[in-house]
């Protein structure tokens, strides 16, 4: 969808390899080969001349992977140490091709035998892949525990061994990476919080499996990365403001002007061609003085805000930031809901509205964009066990009320009424500062109103954030980034 690259399970990417194996065509030893040099190559980004490595391997393919990366490794004079771990007594074909072509392996053929792995500088983990069938336990297990009591850094082949796939794992043995160099796509399970013990940092190398192939596959998720550009329409050489929409914000309350500033800002910032600003008296003079790019208009009343301005002439409305839920307030959501006939972000104060009575959750205008973050969402659907749980009630919450839910967490989740789910991978833990997420529904409204279709605005809206958080992250630091940062550094080409 939108040319962005599908997230497929375990069992499809195998297909995948076969399909490629068999229509490329290449041999499943020079796949293996491939992957292996494309793993090398990305860690070799980084000077390991002077490392003392060990390389972890199991019996099956991702153990395969580990003896060809030894190898490579070796023949760029690097010192890699291989490992064999028997926990089985036969070698798939490829695993056993790369053993033989090493002259020198060590074999640990039982939990005793493991070695101390304190005296390494790196470890590279290709005990298990894709291929893991069960919980880790016994000599597996001791062997993943072994690695993670060493105190070195460690490289996940793939995936980080003892860790499923598609599902949670409720295991107690799992490798604790600190990076993952994963093959072709990156597996579902990187997106779970659950598992940020295991993974520290992940990327992906292409290895060549046959795309056309991996996009056919039934999956409904998908990876929000760069290709989002593809959906920037350019800016027409003979336009006017007027070309680019009129975006409405109503937000702000006494002491929580910032928000009104900021979301306004950013709404600016995104493109629109006109953004008004709705806030209560109280933040007329910040606003004007502020952000003079903006028009203001404002509530009869001082602190809060208690009733709508005339909606027509707006082409897309945000409300939501630093609104307050004052009992004079909460009925404006529902007056909006009746109300509104443009395409709306609904966030943080109009989400804690929603929460409280959620009678309203049914008048949700349809193609609305919510933006809560968990805790936010949690409170309008109930508490969740875990992540996978939590993504199934954000999709069904999509679907049931027809609106697109942009769930805010490390790597934010998009769900439309089609059922679709989409991972962002821009972003960075220095966002996670008061104002963030006024800057990302300003950014989403404005896209709106330059008529991007709702998840069109919400899927740039959420990758230039990141994006943006990533510049200002690199230029400040992530503790010492703050929001109006993001917003200086948004750039949507
Ligand atoms: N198939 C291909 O063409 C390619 C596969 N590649 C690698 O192959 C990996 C997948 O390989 P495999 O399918 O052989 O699987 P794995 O290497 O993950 O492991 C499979 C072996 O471990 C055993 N096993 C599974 N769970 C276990 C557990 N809890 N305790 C003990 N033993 C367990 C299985 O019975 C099997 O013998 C990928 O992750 C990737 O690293 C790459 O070489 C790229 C190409
Ligand atoms: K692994």
């Amino acid at each position: 969808m939108f040319g962005l690259r599908k997230i497929i399970s375990a069992k499809q990417t195998r297909l995948a390899d076969a399909y490629t194996i068999e229509n490329e065509p290449v041999s499943s030893i020079d796949l293996m080969e491939r992957a292996s040099t494309a793993f090398v190559n990305e860690i070799l980004q980084e000077d390991l001349s002077n490392k003392k490595i060990a390389v972890v391997c199991g019996v099956g393919n991702n153990g395969g992977d580990g003896l060809a990366v030894a190898r490579i490794l070796q023949s760029h004079n690097i010192e890699a140490q291989p490992f064999l771990i028997q926990f089985k007594d036969k070698l798939s074909d490829d695993c056993q091709i790369n053993f033989n072509r090493l002259e020198q392996v060590t074999v640990i053929s039982s939990e005793k035998e493991i070695p101390d792995l304190s005296s390494f500088d790196l470890i590279i983990d290709a005990l298990l892949g894709t291929g893991l069938q069960r919980e880790a336990e016994g000599f597996v297990a001791q062997t993943i525990n072994a690695i993670n009591a060493s105190g070195a850094t460690v490289y996940a082949i793939d995936i980080p061994s003892g860790l499923f796939c598609d599902e949670i794992t409720n295991a107690s043995s799992v490798v604790q990476s600190d990076l993952v160099v994963s093959f072709q796509r990156p597996k579902k399970a990187f997106f779970f919080p659950e598992n940020n013990a295991y993974i520290q940092q992940w990327r992906v190398v292409d290895i060549g499996l046959d795309e056309k192939f991996i996009q056919q596959q039934e999956s409904h998720q998908y990876v929000l990365d760069e290709k989002v550009s593809l959906l920037v329409k350019s800016r027409k050489r003979y336009s006017h403001k007027g070309s680019y929409g009129h975006a409405l914000m109503i937000s702000g309350a006494y002491g929580m002007m910032g928000a009104a500033v900021l979301t306004s800002e950013a709404c600016l910032r995104s493109g629109a061609g006109l953004v008004s600003s709705y806030v209560p008296k109280c933040g007329y003079e910040i606003l004007q003085t502020s952000l003079p790019e903006a028009m203001c208009l404002t509530d009869t009343q001082y602190e809060h805000i208690t009733s709508l301005p005339e909606l027509e002439k707006y082409n897309a409305i945000g409300i939501g930031p630093g609104l307050g839920t004052n009992p004079d307030t909460i009925h404006v959501v529902s007056e909006l809901f009746e109300r509104i006939n443009v395409p709306v972000v609904l966030d943080a104060d109009a989400l804690n509205i929603l929460s409280t009575k959620l009678e309203l959750i049914a008048e949700i205008p349809k193609n609305a964009i919510l933006t809560p973050h968990i805790k936010e969402f949690d409170r309008m659907v109930g508490f969740s066990v875990n992540a996978q749980e939590r993504f199934q009630k954000q999709q069904q919450f999509s679907k049931e009320h027809q609106c697109i839910v942009v769930l805010k967490d490390a790597h934010t989740s998009i769900s439309d009424a089609q059922g679709n789910l989409f991972f962002n991978t821009s972003g960075n833990p220095g966002m996670a500062t008061g104002g963030s997420g006024d800057v990302l529904t300003g950014i989403i409204t404005g896209l709106l109103a330059q008529s991007y279709s709702p998840i069109e605005a919400a899927l740039i809206g959420v990758y230039h954030h990141g994006l943006a958080g990533d510049v200002a992250a690199w230029q400040k630091g992530q503790y010492s980034m703050i929001a109006s940062d993001i917003i200086n550094n948004l750039r949507i080409a």
